[in-house]
């Protein structure tokens, strides 16, 4: 693939410039429609990276729901969001592609602002059949005859919000709502529980499946029989499969259900689809998938089925990036070092044991590492339960995702004062996904849980001590947080310690304190650099546990006539705000107030883009930072001046 030219787009996916026009499409042409996606998908997201695993999965599925359905009267809700670009390319945006997941170019989950057809924006997992709850009570109220379909994983379904959901929806006959369960039987690794093995258990259900497909293959043979015949010929294969159908769990739930269908027969899809809609109440259709489907690298990729890997060989699947030491694989390592100093450690991870490294430990020693689904609550209060029988859990996931378990982390972990260390990957400003997994709020949520306390490393070798110490407290939970990307190549050294604060920069006379959080030390010795070409100097500390504040800090602040903190969260609640609050309290001893600068996340945290654009738009570089330290001082040094007068 030459790099220049633009993704191929094939005769019928350009004639789609909005749904319409997929809609009036003659039914014979689809199959070619499907194939010329698959290779549309496969084109773009080699260039830009992201979800080409789930996408390719969900060609005929999205395509039989807006055969069916009628957005945007009927509304569509992709539970997670990743597997929308099929929807994306329906809707007349595939001509947007080459900007999928960068700034100013389409969001790589359902956008409000791309089109009337994206509803929900959020990629966490679980949510969609509590929207689609929502959505249709608000429809049954209003008497009107729209209806929701919900498409939802097999793995999403994992999460606890998807029973919390069903149990309403369950007690509602009334409720125009089509959950489509799109059961590939995979999140990014085969998808954990029972549920999941009941579900494999109505997929893989021998019986009469084998018989009844050959004479559908017949039938599909014979052109004389048509579709009529097929319809009446599935119409029986799916009553019996009703009949004969073990009790899935849906259906001992009082939800009617539908399947499980070929969620890659265009033709059995839709008869099915027709069917749920026609019920006018809620209905599961249980449709198996592929991940990757249609495309060999994807198939052959064991690990993850290339659910979400960067930019990519549109032949050969292979990457085409750098491939830089990660802070994962800092982690990953460490976290199998200390596991084998320390028999008490186990570790828990919430479906991603790939993407959060616990797959290193995960084959060294797999009875101590546990993949609960996308379950970070449950993580959180199951870590309760090991910790309270002597195990140190280590519970690794995103940053964004940690949102979830606030109450698990601070009533079932923290107030039992236990030894759980959360490992928060993926924390501050991340790029491509989006907002909604920016990781800017752990500080400050989870700076307010009583008796826990927070890392933030700034290299590999303060990663690695970290993590070490966070395991060895045992009165209490600890976490470490670390951004996506790449560690800094070197480590950077502290010149000097005090009172175990690592010093990164030290002036004699120096007339301002620089406190960087973690990762962001780099920027914040290179804005002392450029501060002292302007004549300033700058004296740059790494507390390396920010919360609780350390009084070593406060106590050397208070001693600065100006202070500046820069870290990778939001200002409100997070570190500066600590520190400020904390300069405060001390002040009301002293009297003297000492100004502090917070650079953090504030603006412009709901764009998408790459990390350091968005760092560049949040004045988080050393550059930004120098200039606004300059005139701070500057400015402070008239008011001096006007002061002597
Ligand atoms: C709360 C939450 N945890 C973790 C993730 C990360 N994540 C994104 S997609 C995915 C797997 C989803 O599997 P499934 O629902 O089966 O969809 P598929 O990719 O198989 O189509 C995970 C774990 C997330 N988006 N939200
Ligand atoms: C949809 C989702 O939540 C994940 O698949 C995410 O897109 C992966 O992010 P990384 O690329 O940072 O692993
Ligand atoms: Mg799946």
């Amino acid at each position: 693939m030459n790099p220049h030219d633009e993704t191929e787009i094939g005769p019928l996916l350009s004639s789609i410039g909005r749904l319409a026009d997929f809609k009036s499409l003659d039914e014979a042409e689809l199959p070619a429609l499907a194939e010329e996606i698959r290779g549309f998908l496969v084109d773009a997201v080699a260039r830009t990276g992201g979800h080409i695993g789930p996408n390719l999965g969900v060609v005929e599925l999205t395509m039989a729901i807006h055969r069916v359905f009628d957005s945007p009267h009927d509304q569509v809700v992709f539970d997670t969001g990743h597997q929308s670009y099929v929807h994306k390319a329906l809707t007349g945006r595939a001509g947007q592609f080459t900007g999928l997941r960068s700034r100013g170019g389409l969001t790589g989950y359902p956008s409000q602002a791309e089109s009337p057809h994206d509803l929900v924006e959020n990629s966490h997992a679980s949510t969609a059949l509590s929207y689609a709850d929502g959505l249709a009570k608000a429809h049954a109220l209003s008497g009107s005859d729209r209806h929701v379909v919900a498409l939802v994983g097999d793995g999403a379904l994992t999460g606890g919000m998807c029973w919390e959901a069903l149990n309403n929806i369950a007690a509602r006959e009334d409720l125009k709502l089509v959950i489509v369960v799109n059961d590939n039987g995979r999140s990014y690794a085969p998808t954990v529980g029972g549920f999941a093995k009941r579900l494999s258990a109505l997929r893989l259900n021998p019986g009469y499946e084998p018989a009844l497909r050959r004479i559908q293959e017949v039938v599909e043979r014979i052109p004389v029989f048509g579709r009529a015949a097929y319809a009446g010929l599935h119409a029986a294969k799916t009553g019996i499969k009703d009949a004969l159908a073990p009790q899935g769990m849906f259906s001992d739930l009082g939800i009617k259900y539908l399947g499980p269908v070929d969620g890659h027969n265009l033709t059995e899809l839709t008869v099915a689809l027709e069917r749920a809609k026609g019920f006018g109440g809620p209905v599961i259709v249980h449709a198996l998938t592929e991940k990757g489907r249609g495309w060999a690298p994807a198939r052959a990729d064991e690990a993850e089925q290339m659910h979400s890997p960067p930019a990519f060989d549109p032949i050969t699947g292979e990457p085409t990036g750098s491939s830089k030491r990660r802070w994962t694989g800092v982690f990953a390592d460490e976290l199998v070092a200390q596991a084998n100093l320390r028999p008490e450690v186990v570790a828990i991870t919430a479906a991603m044991p790939g993407p959060t490294g616990v797959d290193k430990l995960m084959k060294r020693h797999p009875e101590r590492v546990f993949d609960v689904g996308i379950a970070e609550q449950h993580a959180v209060t199951s870590a309760a339960g090991l910790a309270m029988n002597g195990m140190h859990p280590v519970v690794a996931v995103y940053s964004t995702f940690m949102n979830r378990a606030f109450d698990q982390t601070v009533l079932d972990v923290a107030m039992h004062r236990l030894p759980v260390t959360f490992v928060l990957d993926r924390a501050g400003i991340t790029g491509p996904d989006g907002p909604s997994h920016y990781g800017i709020w752990d500080t400050s949520i989870f700076r307010v849980v009583p008796g826990l306390r927070i890392a933030a490393p700034r290299d590999a070798a303060s990663l690695r001590e970290e993590f070490a110490e966070a395991l060895s407290v045992d009165d209490g939970p600890t976490m470490v947080r670390f951004p996506t990307g790449a560690v800094p190549e070197a480590d950077i050294p502290a010149v000097d310690v005090h009172e175990g604060l690592d010093v990164l920069v030290k002036h004699e006379d120096d007339e301002l304190l620089l406190v960087s959080c973690g990762a962001f030390a780099g920027i914040a010795v290179e804005a002392a650099a450029l501060l002292a070409e302007q004549g300033i100097r700058a004296t740059v500390v790494d507390p390396r546990w920010i919360s609780p504040v350390p009084g070593a800090l406060v106590k050397l602040a208070g001693q600065y006539p100006l202070v500046a903190t820069i870290e990778d969260g939001i200002r409100t609640g997070g570190f500066g705000d600590a520190l400020a609050q904390a300069l405060r309290d001390a002040a009301s001893d002293t009297g003297v107030e000492i100004p502090l600068v917070d650079f953090a996340v504030e603006r412009g945290w709901h764009r998408h883009g790459t990390r350091d654009q968005l760092l560049a738009d949040l004045g988080l570089t050393p550059q930004a930072i120098a200039e606004r330290l300059t005139a701070e001082v500057h400015r402070r040094g008239e008011d001096d001046g006007h002061h002597h007068h």
